[in-house]
């Protein structure tokens, strides 16, 4: 059950300032980042960067993506990349359905995806959820570079982005439709470095604390995202950062969508030598970071590249 009030995730607010890097409001920012990740592996982000009709273009383009006849929606299929594909109709989580876009960022990724869906295209399709990846990407640049700004270690940020692609999510989670609250989407860590949520105004998604509680988040605003860290972030910073638990439970009679930008990385990553001290020993190995995809699920982070 998700607890109300008493506990909060942070919620940082980017809204008012531009992002650029060396401005007092930067410099806090870095401090923040990394204060609620290493707190919460979490947070809420105010991010103006959305106009309403993108916001409103692009949940109703997802609901027309999601109303289509299920033999199309499963033609989204990456051969032998797991958790690309269309999931849907699966007994334990029958609300469940989603869809992903590799290069999710790029305008060549969403037409190959709106082709596979629409043999004749789908411009509006492909021109709301392009403005809304740009935007989630540019907030997904800007935090990671905080996060290596903020343990000093700026000098690795180029190469990590240099080889950092970006896989979208397309999630709907359909309303159960009784009094009691239902499981959406089982409780998991992101296998990502970082991933951006965002949906629309129903609130679903649960996060555990440190101390074991979930809460839920309220990010139904259409200015609010949700910053979470991933294991591979677990890792590279050295288990300073956890990747929270997270699941969607749905409550009530209305349908829920969601966007998930995960950020992934192409080569080899490693815990940098200034995050290993005493308090810290190493707890990595080097590790590709796809590898890590393709482990998981049944199997965990230490499994795979604890020392
Ligand atoms: O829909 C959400 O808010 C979260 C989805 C999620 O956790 C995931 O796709 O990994
Ligand atoms: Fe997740």
């Amino acid at each position: 059950m998700g607890s109300e009030g008493e506990f909060k995730l942070p919620v940082l607010d980017f809204s008012r300032e531009d992002l650029k890097p060396g401005t007092t409001f930067w410099l806090s920012a870095c401090k923040s980042v990394r204060e609620a990740l290493e707190e919460c592996g979490c947070f809420v982000v105010l991010y103006y960067k959305i106009s309403d009709e993108v916001e409103n273009g692009l949940f109703g383009c997802l609901k027309e993506l999601f109303d289509l006849p299920a033999e199309t929606k499963m033609r989204n299929q990456y051969e032998g990349k797991p958790l690309k594909g269309y999931v849907g109709q699966h007994p334990q989580i029958p609300l469940h359905e989603s869809m992903g876009i590799d290069e999710g960022t790029t305008p060549q990724g969403i037409q190959t995806f709106a082709t596979q869906m629409w043999p004749n295209g789908n411009d509006q399709f492909c021109k709301y959820v392009l403005e809304y990846a740009k935007a989630a990407e540019e907030l997904d640049r800007a935090v990671a570079r905080m996060i290596f700004e903020s343990y000093g270690l700026l000098k690795y940020y180029d190469s990590y982005m240099g080889s950092t692609s970006y896989l979208l999510r397309m999630l709907r989670h359909t309303a159960p439709q009784e009094p009691e609250p239902k499981l959406g989407f089982v409780a998991h860590t992101d296998k990502s470095f970082t991933t951006i949520l965002h949906q629309n105004h129903v609130n679903a998604l649960e996060v555990e604390t440190k101390d074991g509680i979930w809460i839920t988040v309220d990010f139904s605003s259409p200015t609010s995202f949700v910053v979470m860290a991933g294991d591979a972030l677990t890792a590279w910073s050295n288990d300073r950062i956890k990747a929270p638990n997270h699941k969607v439970v749905m409550r009530g009679n209305e349908t829920r969508y969601s966007l998930g930008l995960f950020a992934f990385n192409r080569g080899i990553l490693q815990v940098p030598e200034e995050l290993v001290d005493e308090e810290y020993p190493l707890q990595y190995k080097p590790f590709e970071h796809l590898g890590l995809l393709n482990f998981t699920y049944s199997a965990n982070l230490k499994a795979y590249c604890g020392v």
